[in-house]
């Protein structure tokens, strides 16, 4: 089974629950009134948006833009490629952008140029992770859920090729993983 996969869970189903409750109730309190457009990065951060916009209780605007760094499997190279852009203009607006996980900063830094360029009024991130030891550029989430150590994780939206995006909860594989 592909729980047999796992070394060790480093956040429970429960921890993540709970976080996406209270970044929800901070979200909810910060963006009373403003409509704000909340910005889903595909495909790693679909179960953090199904699960956190629930938690928001005032109106948001939902869109998603799926973008690439190069190089997939472990190790980022740092070019982004857009796969699928916005349906919706952010001239004017709030940008909430939500990720799974910030780890070398360059796919956000990407994104928050990028909505800059094209006029939002704010630009603000959500990320559930926050891997500060893998940042190659200076990018600081406004709200994280936790902050994880510089090893590979996956689960709950993140994948290793393309595999345990739909594991509930955040671990690390068994090293035989890498090796087969
Ligand atoms: O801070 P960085 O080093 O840029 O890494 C973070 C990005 O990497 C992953 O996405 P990926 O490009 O693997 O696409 P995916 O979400 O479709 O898996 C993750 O979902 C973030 O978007
Ligand atoms: N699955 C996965 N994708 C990432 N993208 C950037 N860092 C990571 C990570 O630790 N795990």
């Amino acid at each position: 089974m592909m729980k047999d996969e796992i070394k060790e869970v480093l956040i429970s189903e429960q921890e993540i629950q709970d976080k996406c409750r209270e970044l929800g109730q901070r979200i909810t309190e910060e963006y009373e009134g403003r409509f704000p457009l909340v910005v889903g990065v595909l495909k790693g951060a679909m179960p953090f948006m199904a699960d956190l916009t629930k938690r928001i209780d005032t109106h948001i605007e939902m869109d998603f833009m799926d973008v690439s760094s190069y190089g997939k499997g472990l190790v980022s190279s740092g070019e982004v490629k857009i796969l699928k852009d916005l349906d919706t203009s952010v001239e004017g607006r709030d940008v909430l952008i939500l990720e799974d996980i910030i780890d070398s900063g360059l796919t956000l830094s990407y994104l928050i140029e990028l909505f800059h360029y094209r006029k939002a009024k704010s630009v603000k991130v959500v990320t559930l992770l926050d891997k500060p030891d893998g940042r190659k550029v200076d990018l600081v989430p406004d709200m994280a859920g936790f902050i994880v150590p510089d090893a590979f994780v996956v689960g709950y939206g993140l994948d290793y090729i393309e595999r345990y995006r739909n594991l509930p909860y955040i671990g690390v594989l068994k090293p035989e993983i890498y090796e087969s």
